[in-house]
């Protein structure tokens, strides 16, 4: 029997929980919305309690503690979302499935090391230091850093770094902690309260992606700057408008006026091949590499 491992995309919009080989093939999927942190595990529960395990991950958002020091590990710690603040996450799914091997990570790096892994598992080229990050109702990045993630004190929150105005921009932003960071200003949330509608629903030339792409570009001029990867790949619902692919590429290319060499923009800025689902498989041989 192939061994079978478990994955847990766990959002602040939905959760999505999914096994699969270890190469990344998803055997069955499912989704649910996040409600409460209870009602929420026992769907999971429910879902993994049908399998024989060999190991799983999860990638939570966060913030979240994957310190192993602390007393706090495993820990979502100081979201906005409503009973989710000091939640014990890792705690209560080792206290449903003890002799389970669990990983412990944020969404972003799962979606991270399945864009990295998947492609080398299936011989497509991939470098070895990227940056995924994701635009969806928040922003947030994983990096890949010489094959292996990046995780330091703590993980990169590159989604609440601050951001200049768009000369015409009044929007005051929409994060609870900063205002006018980057997830502030342009993730699917803040589209919302700009347009009045849902991001989906604007139409692919609305100016307000022109604006949008502003912003990401400043956070590739960024993250180009501070990281300096390979590649930055984009992931997230907000990134499935492929119109802003070139409008981020021109406006990164004016913004960062030549001071650091970097590859070509169209190889450079890059849509998640794996798509909406860089997360789950990233998760899936994230367990499946576990030690
Ligand atoms: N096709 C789309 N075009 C533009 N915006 C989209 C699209 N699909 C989703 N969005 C926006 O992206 C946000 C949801 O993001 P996404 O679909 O990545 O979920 P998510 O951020 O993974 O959720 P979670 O926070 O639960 O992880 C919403 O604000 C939504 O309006
Ligand atoms: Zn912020």
């Amino acid at each position: 029997m192939t061994a079978l491992y478990g994955g847990i995309e766990a959002g602040g919009t939905k959760f999505v929980c999914a096994v699969g080989d270890a190469q990344g093939n998803l055997q069955t999927r499912v989704h649910f919305p996040t409600t409460t942190p209870e009602e929420t595990l026992q769907h999971v529960f429910e879902f993994f309690d049908q399998y024989q395990l060999t190991a799983l991950a999860i990638g939570s958002f966060g913030p979240i503690d994957i310190n192993p020091d602390s007393d706090t590990y495993g820990y979502i710690t100081d979201t906005p979302k409503e009973g989710w603040r000091m939640f014990d996450f890792y705690g209560s799914m080792k206290r449903r499935y003890p002799d389970l091997k669990i990983v412990w990570t944020t969404d972003v790096n799962v979606a991270a090391y399945g864009e990295y892994r998947h492609a080398q598992l299936t011989n497509q080229s991939v470098q070895d230091n990227i940056l995924y990050t994701t635009i969806g109702t928040g922003v947030g990045s994983g990096f890949i850093y010489h094959g292996s993630l990046y995780q330091a004190y703590s993980h990169p929150e590159t989604g609440h770094i601050l951001v200049r105005h768009a000369p015409d921009d009044t929007f005051s932003g929409d994060c609870p902690y900063h205002g006018d960071c980057l997830e502030g200003m342009a993730a699917g949330p803040a589209l919302e309260k700009r347009a009045g509608k849902k991001a989906q629903e604007l139409a692919p030339d609305d100016p307000l992606w022109k604006l949008e792409a502003y912003y990401i570009a400043q956070a590739c001029v960024d993250y180009t700057l501070q990281f300096a990867p390979a590649q930055l790949i984009f992931g997230g619902g907000v990134m499935n408008q492929e119109q802003l692919f070139p409008l981020v590429r021109e406006e990164f290319t004016k913004l960062l006026n030549g001071y650091v060499a970097t590859p070509n923009p169209d190889e450079y800025i890059i849509h998640a091949r794996l798509g909406d689902n860089a997360g789950i498989v990233g998760s899936i041989l994230l367990a499946a590499e576990a030690k």
